[in-house]
């Protein structure tokens, strides 16, 4: 349970969350993907930021290895840390989004209830939960960094998807089935949701 500060008062800024999305020319949400490790997190993250960067549209990702190498580095993968991780990067989700920028995490974050919670800090329809489908098979055939092959000899303890698990959102705004799309497919479809959402014009309307 998080401590509660005391004896701090909310300053209001003057300059406001719209404000800084008129100067940007579009809004600001959370896009959260969420999946087992190598389902293609990172990968379509950063390949839907160049995309963004390239209309001229402020983006920023969270990615859960290098958090974890500062803000997080204090965190192990325990149940209770993952939880304490998630809210920390929910919170800081939630800042840069005041920013006027769009923010793209992409975290494991196994846990139902914690996707949840980061979704209810921030406005309605503000958090979009875009689920990277993967079997964990083709993950682990991939196997990116080497990690699956340590977790099955023994060598990383609570591996998600083998010995700690992973809660599949029931009702995320997009699933991108990352072992049969194409990055490029699985790009156009989280730009046609930010397009549906209102979040960022048509490129045809640019
Ligand atoms: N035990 C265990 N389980 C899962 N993943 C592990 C573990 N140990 C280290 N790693 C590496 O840490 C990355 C996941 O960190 P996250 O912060 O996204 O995890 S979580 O959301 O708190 O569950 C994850 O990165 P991705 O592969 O990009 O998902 C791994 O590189
Ligand atoms: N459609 C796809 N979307 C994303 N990644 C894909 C796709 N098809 C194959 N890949 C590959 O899968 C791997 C996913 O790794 P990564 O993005 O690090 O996953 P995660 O961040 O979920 O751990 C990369 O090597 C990437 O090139």
């Amino acid at each position: 349970m998080t401590k509660k500060s005391s004896n701090t008062v909310w300053h209001h800024a003057t300059i406001t969350r719209a404000d800084r999305e008129k100067l940007h020319g579009h809004k600001s949400v959370i896009v959260w993907f969420t999946g087992l490790s190598g389902s293609g997190k990172s990968t379509l993250a950063h390949a839907v930021e160049d995309y963004l960067h390239k209309q001229g549209i402020s983006t920023f990702v969270l990615d859960g290895d290098n958090v974890r190498h500062g803000l997080c580095s204090d965190l192990s993968f325990s149940d209770s840390d993952r939880i304490e991780n998630i809210r920390r990067i929910g919170e800081l989700a939630k800042l840069i989004i005041e920013a006027g920028v769009i923010t793209l995490t992409a975290f494991i974050s196994p846990f139902k209830s914690d996707r949840n919670s980061a979704r209810n800090l921030v406005p309605h329809g503000d958090f979009l939960e875009i689920y990277c489908q993967c079997p964990i098979e083709t993950c682990e055939q991939r196997d990116v960094k080497g990690l699956y092959k340590k977790a099955r000899a023994g060598e990383i303890p609570f591996f998600t998807g083998i010995d700690s698990p992973y809660e599949a959102p029931e009702q995320p705004e997009l699933v991108v089935n990352t072992h049969e799309q194409s990055l490029d497919d699985s790009v156009q479809r989280v730009i046609e949701l930010l397009v549906s959402r209102g979040v960022i014009q048509s490129p045809q309307e640019n």
